[in-house]
Order: C-alpha cells, then structure tokens, then sequence
C-alpha cells in the first residue's frame, strides 16, 4: 500500500466513514487458557502457540473488524535476545506476528468466498470487505514489563535518541514485513511520540502509521504530559494517518476526543480497554471494576457524534464486544 497522509481517509470513505478495530488481543489469548506471565506477555504466544494467536485473530474478523493488529505488541529484539534467541531468530518471531495476522485474513477471505452473498451466517460477519493488518509496536515501558508502561516514567538516562535507538530495528523489521499499517500503541508520554515520529523520518518509512495515547484521568497522558502537546506531534507528522487512545477506561473517551478533535484533523481513533482495574502486585484484574459490553457499546454513538471515525476495545474487551461495535455502527 502506498504511503499517503489520505491512507487512512481513503479507507475510511470505502466504509461509511467509520471502520472497526479489534479488541484487546492478549487477554483474549488468556481467556483461552495461554499464561502470559512472562515479560514477552503476548509475544510468548509466538513461540507457544501461534495457532491460537491466528484464532484469535479470525475471531475479531468474524466479530466484524476491519482492521487486526498483530501480536507484536511485547515482541521486542532486546526481550528475545533477553531469551538467548539469537538476533536472526529475533527478527524472524516479529515477521511471524505479521505473518500471522495475514494467514488470518486469507482464511478469512475464503470464508467469506465460500458463504451466501448476504455475508452473514449470523453468528459470524462474513461480508468481504478491505481488512488491513497493523503491525503493533508497544512501549519501551512494556517492554520493561515493570508497570511504567502505565505511568509513563522512564527516569533521567531516558532520552528521545535512546528511545529511537531502541525501536529502530524492530520498526525496520515490521515494515519489511509488509504490514498496511505500523500501530504505536499505548504510548505513555511525550517523548517516546517524539521519537516514534523522528524515527519515521529519519528511516524514510513508507507504511502509514497512527500514534494511541493511554490515559488514567481523563486529561493528561499516564506520564501527566498534555494530551493536545502529544497529538500534536502525530498531527505534525507526515506519516501518521490516525491518532487516538487505547487502553484507558471508557468513562475517559468522550472528554479525550473533544480535546484531540482540537489540535487533530487526522481520523481519530479509539479503542479503549473494558474498564476494569490491574493490579500489578497480584498480577490480575480486578473483578467488577468494569463496564458491561452493553455499556461500552452504548458509548459508541456518543463517540461517534464527538467525530471519532475508527473504534474497537483493548485489554479485556473480548470478539462480543467488537460484534456490539460492529452492530451500534452499522445502525
Ligand atoms: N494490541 C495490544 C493487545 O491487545 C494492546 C495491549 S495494551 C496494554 O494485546
Ligand atoms: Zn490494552
């Protein structure tokens, strides 16, 4: 797919203006029994159980998503080296994510092929349609795996060319994987959206992109740095097509865009997580801390009307919360 500011416009106007997202991806891969406690999480799948990953996959398809984002999201060089994998191994385990979301969409394509022209055998959306694959690239805080994935606090010695050194290779690698997009996802603060964007340029990088912030209250992101002072940055950039928020409750969504819609004219995306609350000392989520997949979809109009265009679930949602998206936006 060929680069361009439009990308994410164009694909938007094939689809009413709207286009939906997959849920969250690791915790689906829990819920069906894989044990992510490892600081690869949902990359250890890659080497476990790469089946399930394409399931899952299929899973969101089927739900109605346009749009699935590959396993990537922990899978860093530096943490399967950490591994003792060997450089060529480690970059073989990140073009398999891709490749995986790929295998997923053909099998999709050919469900589709084989079913009734209306597409639908109503437990499943079967309606071929344009799927583009993102290719996710998570924090340096997630690969640290010591929860300053969530408050954003990388300490003095952190600098913006540290940060691009660190993702350099990892982002080479995705995009000669052929992904359609490069998904920065959750990130934390300032600086790492400022080295996202320099580390597009400096690479020439030709696949469009889009910049997710996390939030914890609402306004700032995790880091407490100005939400607008970080979609500005994504604004700026040549190479991002869509910027947005992921894995923040979804009580938070609609005030975030109201103040991205101020500084952004890029499509904005969301794809919030369902509400509940981690605990890092037990390692788990909270029970009860979350919305209903009824509550989450009911929001959706409202996020809709607030001029979000591409909406999905992150931690915790599940393909029932994707198929209530999927639902709410074709009404
Ligand atoms: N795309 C990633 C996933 O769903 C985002 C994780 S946010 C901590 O697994
Ligand atoms: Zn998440």
């Amino acid at each position: 797919m060929v680069m361009s500011s439009s990308m994410m416009v164009e694909f938007l106007s094939k689809s009413g203006g709207v286009a939906v997202v997959d849920g969250g991806l690791a915790t689906e891969l829990e819920r069906h029994g894989a044990d992510l406690n490892d600081p690869l999480w949902s990359a250890k799948c890659l080497l476990t159980s790469p089946e399930l990953i394409r399931q899952v996959h299929l899973d969101y398809l089927e739900a109605g998503a346009d749009i699935i984002i590959s396993a990537s999201y922990q899978a860093t060089i530096q943490g399967f080296r950490a591994k003792g994998l060997s450089q060529k191994e480690s970059e073989a385990l990140l073009r398999k994510s891709v490749d995986i979301a790929f295998e997923a969409r053909a099998m999709y394509y050919e469900r589709c092929r084989k079913v009734s022209p209306e597409g639908t055998d109503h437990s499943r959306i079967l309606k071929r349609r344009p799927i583009l694959v993102a290719a996710s690239v998570g924090s340096y805080g997630a690969y640290l795996a010591d929860g300053s994935e969530y408050s954003g606090n990388y300490g003095d010695p952190v600098t913006v060319d540290f940060l691009k050194d660190f993702h350099r290779r990892r982002v080479q690698v995705l995009v000669e994987s052929g992904a359609d997009l490069i998904a920065f996802e959750t990130i934390p603060n300032k600086m790492e959206a400022q080295a996202y964007a320099e580390l597009l340029d400096e690479e020439n990088i030709n696949t469009p992109a889009w910049f997710s912030f996390n939030s914890k209250d609402g306004k700032n992101v995790v880091s407490g740095d100005s939400m607008p002072e970080c979609v500005s940055i994504a604004e700026a950039s040549k190479k991002v097509v869509s910027v947005g928020i992921n894995c923040t409750p979804p009580r938070f969504i609609l005030g975030l865009i109201l103040s991205i819609k101020k500084v952004a004219s890029k499509p904005i995306v969301i794809y919030p997580n369902s509400g509940e609350t981690y605990d890092p000392s037990i390692k788990d989520w909270v029970q009860n801390t979350g919305v209903s997949d009824e509550d989450f979809v009911s929001y959706v109009a409202n996020w809709r009307e607030a001029g979000a265009s591409l909406f999905g679930g992150c931690c915790r949602t599940t393909p029932k919360t994707i198929r209530g998206i999927y639902e709410a936006l074709s009404r």
